[in-house]
């Protein structure tokens, strides 16, 4: 059951039991709200058999003290029981999905972007939190203490009885019986909302393009009627949803009507007593309103299926998983007839094989597309490959734990990603135990100091979201101070140096030069003269190895190396105009 729960509402163990709580203190609450109805009845019973005798007032006065504490008592467990734990669980859910996002693939997030990943944690997430503090404890309980209220009302007189209860399971069955079409009405309002959320977030980040090209009305314009069909969708699913609500709530309440009319008539041929009839009607004025919530409730749960069904979408992708413990001997990369394709099917990488050498910086080149990245992703598994095998000093990387094997790795990646933090604090990326001094070293090699010093707070300046506050060669000298706090065995350098001028450049290079002494680096480079010193070169084009050697060899060989560096010589001689 638990387990069941557990699937069902994407819960934790604990918040399933909480669950049952919640359900248990709502059923506790609907009960105690009718042993008020109880001591009326008898109160009334005494008035009509010649009035309350002296003995039964202290009765009747501890009766309503004890009805109002009972009250008291399981609102107050319902509260603690529903609302106290959905917010604990709601707090667990939102971490055990950041928790996962950490652990899934990229191929993932090829799938999903950000805007959608967003909504699930924070929209679908407070969606759930009112699910599990007022739809589902209240649906449950409702149905469960009017099934056990109806049960007894069957004792008192099943003609009656039957007369109460007939509009219940026909009310219910109509918001049942909707539940497809709620379901894809739901699916469509999401995936509007989905595509604006994409849009707004896209323009946001965009603006500056969008400027430069004059593109901004036509842009809008698409972005309005992205938002125009979610008002849109918004409205036919509250259209849809309150036809269906509203025809089973008219229903519910028909159960008045006929109570009243079977009460009359069969009061009229003397087979019902009085005060029978005036107990139930006292009893479905107020037994149809935990039920009236509850069909609202039910829609709501109905819904919360889509919400619950994207949350299971990434709680049920496979992690990429592997070996805590690593046994390499020494750190060659080897690259064994690998191939690859993204999530698009295309193949990218075909019978990929080479090594790069520890003590040895290989330089990956060749074409834009050529598949350089991509060799550099899944030698640090940010992918797995699809075919053939990838070793660090002899053991393949596809069993070993990701973030394991990134302690081997310091990566300097194309697109720098910096946090709104301090320099000092953007630095320490790369070592979170590394001392003020141990990172500033760092930065002073990645010859941070020219621009820290300069800023108003130095080393402690704030740098803005994604350092927007920051030049291009700043952010990439920031990325590469992380590369030498990290100082790890393997590195990896994406187009490292690509933003920096020259004369930074040369002192970035010499600063690497000493980094990766005795290190496996992998280089990726498009300025031939950057890897002119590199041992080996691997030319990559439409994703297989066109030649490799050292800068030397191919060169000689006249083949695709050769050719770049020829055609880069001449473009720097170029002018415009
Ligand atoms: N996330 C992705 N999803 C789908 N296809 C991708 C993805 N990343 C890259 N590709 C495709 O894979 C191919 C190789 O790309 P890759 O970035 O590895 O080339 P590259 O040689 O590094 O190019 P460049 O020199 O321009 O950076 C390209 O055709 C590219 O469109």
């Amino acid at each position: 059951m638990i387990k069941r729960l557990q699937k069902k509402y994407a819960l934790s163990e604990q918040g399933a039991r909480d669950l049952i709580k919640g359900c248990l203190a709502c059923v506790l609450q609907n009960i105690s709200f009718m042993f008020p109805v109880g001591l009326l009845y008898a109160l009334v019973s005494d008035l009509m058999g010649g009035g309350v005798p002296q003995a039964k007032t202290a009765f009747y006065i501890a009766g309503c003290v004890l009805c109002g504490g009972l009250i008291l008592l399981t609102t107050w467990f319902q509260y603690n029981a529903t609302y106290f734990a959905t917010y604990t669980e709601s707090g667990v859910r939102r971490i055990t999905l950041a928790e996962r996002l950490r652990k899934l693939p990229l191929s993932f997030f090829g799938k999903k972007d950000l805007a959608d990943l967003t909504s699930t944690i924070m929209a679908d997430c407070t969606f759930l939190e009112q699910s599990f503090s007022h739809f589902i404890p209240e649906l449950f309980g409702a149905i469960i203490s009017t099934l056990l209220i109806s049960i007894s009302l069957f004792f008192f007189d099943w003609r009656m009885a039957l007369a109460a209860l007939w509009v219940m399971p026909v009310s219910f069955a109509i918001v049942g019986f909707s539940a497809k079409v709620q379901e894809r009405m739901n699916q469509k309002a999401m995936d509007a909302k989905m595509a604006c959320a994409d849009g707004i977030q896209e323009c946001i980040e965009a603006v500056q393009d969008l400027k430069a090209n004059n593109a901004e009305d036509g842009y809008l314009a698409g972005l309005e009627k992205k938002i125009r069909a979610v008002e849109k969708r918004s409205i036919i699913n509250e259209f849809g949803l309150a036809a269906f609500v509203v025809t089973a709530s008219l229903i519910l309440k028909l159960g008045i009507a006929t109570v009243a009319l079977v009460g009359s008539i069969l009061l009229g041929q003397g087979t019902l007593s009085v005060l029978t009839f005036f107990m139930f009607l006292l009893v479905v004025a107020r037994l149809y309103d935990p039920l009236q919530g509850a069909l609202q409730n039910l829609a709501a749960v109905i819904s919360t299926r889509t919400n619950i069904g994207r949350m299971n979408e990434i709680l049920d992708h496979p992690i990429q998983s592997g070996e805590n413990r690593l046994t390499n001997n020494g750190y060659d990369i080897t690259f064994s007839h690998v191939g690859f394709a993204y999530n698009t099917g295309e193949t990218v990488l075909r019978d990929v094989s080479f090594t790069a050498k520890q003590g040895e910086v290989t330089a990956l080149i060749g074409p834009s597309g050529g598949g350089k990245t991509t060799v550099s992703r899944l030698a640090s598994r940010f992918w797995d490959s699809n075919t053939g095998k990838i070793t660090v000093g002899g053991m393949d990387i596809s069993q070993i734990d990701p973030e394991t094997l990134l302690s081997l790795y310091s990566i300097v990646f194309q697109d720098v990603t910096l946090f709104d933090n301090t320099i000092l604090e953007n630095i320490r990326i790369g070592n979170k135990d590394a001392t003020d001094e141990e990172v500033l070293a760092a930065a002073r090699l990645a010859n941070c100091d020219e621009f820290a010093e300069k800023l108003p707070d130095k080393w402690n300046s704030y740098i803005g979201e994604n350092g927007c506050e920051l030049s291009g060669g700043e952010r990439q000298r920031i990325s590469i101070a992380r590369a030498f706090l990290k100082n790890a065995p393997i590195i990896l350098l994406d187009e490292a140096t690509a933003s920096l001028d020259v004369e930074n450049e040369t002192l970035i290079q010499t600063a690497l030069s000493r980094l990766i002494r005795d290190k496996t680096v992998m280089v990726i480079a498009h300025r031939m003269r950057t890897v002119a010193g590199a041992d080996k070169i691997v030319v990559l084009e439409n994703g297989t190895v066109a030649e490799e050697g050292t800068p030397q060899e191919l060169m000689e060989k006249k083949g695709v190396y050769a050719r770049m560096v020829k055609l880069q010589n001449e473009s720097q001689n170029w002018t415009i105009g």
